[in-house]
């Protein structure tokens, strides 16, 4: 499959990345990006072919790949409808329904939603997609398989569920790089050295999610078992407790959904 990217910031950069890792051939990539920097480093890094334009040549191709921020959808995609027979239009924009962007396409049939996140880098990501019901089954099977080569694929079959995917796993990654930068800061403060903190942090997560994904007990059971009576955990829950921590996390998480539908309705009302 000819893959286009239509901007080619942060999360194309993740999705080429794994791509290519998966040995995905550069020559069928290629990127549409205006920012000049953004589009020297895709050049470098990837190696892959760039353009400042969308046109046809560039656009026939089997899947094009909206990476653009959601504000500037309505604009590409008002450039990209004339230019559209038949191709698949994967928009991977937080908040922004198939509808609206079908209708900025002129009523085009071949839209599949996604959503992934970033350690698709890594081949490690997970993407959530929602399909157009006029999308035929060929074209659901070329999504797949272009997000299943950077990681776990997930099928929706209500697109508002898109929104919960944005906030848990889309968002996510930055959750928990949060969660490391306290982690890092406490080791250091600590007399660790940074690497040392580094190393002991990675672990810990590596660990414990891996811990998490083989064991068949849910987490609470496994944070229990680290929480010995009388113990160094047992206090620093509790600390977490009494600060209401965990229902932050749930509040925020809670917020990143309310703004992924709030951009969906602002932005869909264009
Ligand atoms: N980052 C993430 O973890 C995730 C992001 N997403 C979604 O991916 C999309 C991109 O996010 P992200 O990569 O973080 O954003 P970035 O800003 O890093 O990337 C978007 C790029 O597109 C460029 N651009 C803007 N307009 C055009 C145009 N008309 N033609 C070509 N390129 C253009 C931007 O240029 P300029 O900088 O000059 O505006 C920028 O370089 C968003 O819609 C976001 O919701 C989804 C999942 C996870
Ligand atoms: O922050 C954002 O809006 C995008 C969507 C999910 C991750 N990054």
């Amino acid at each position: 499959m000819n893959i286009t990217f239509v901007g080619g910031g942060n999360m194309a950069s993740a999705l080429i990345g794994g791509l290519l890792q998966q040995d995905y051939p550069g020559a069928q990539i290629h990127v549409v990006e205006i920012n000049a920097e953004n589009r020297e480093k895709i050049k470098h890094q990837f190696g892959v072919t760039t353009g400042t334009e969308l046109r046809a040549g560039i656009i026939d191709r089997d899947v094009i790949i909206l990476a653009v921020k959601p504000q500037q959808l309505f604009t590409v995609a008002k450039q990209l409808a004339p230019l559209l027979a038949g191709q698949l239009v994967i928009s991977i924009a937080a908040g922004i329904r198939t509808s609206d962007l079908s209708r900025w396409l002129g009523s085009y049939d071949y839209i599949v939603r996604a959503m992934p996140n970033t350690p698709s880098l890594i081949r490690a990501g997970v993407t959530g997609l929602y399909a157009l019901p006029t999308v035929i089954n060929q074209q659901k099977e070329n999504a797949t398989s272009i997000l299943n080569a950077v990681g776990l694929v997930l099928w929706v079959e209500q697109e508002a569920l898109l929104d919960a995917v944005t906030a848990i796993s889309g968002s996510g990654p930055a959750y928990v790089f949060y969660f490391m930068e306290a982690m890092l800061q406490v080791g250091v403060e600590l007399g660790l050295s940074i690497e040392q903190a580094r190393q002991l942090t990675l672990q810990t997560f590596l660990g414990a999610v891996q811990l998490a994904g083989q064991s068949e007990e849910d987490v609470g059971i496994l944070r229990s078992r680290v929480t010995s009576k009388g113990g160094t955990t047992e206090q620093a829950l509790l600390k977490m407790e009494q600060e209401d921590i965990k229902n932050a996390i749930v509040r925020a998480v809670h917020v990143a959904f309310k703004r992924a539908q709030q951009m969906g309705d602002e932005l869909g009302s264009l």
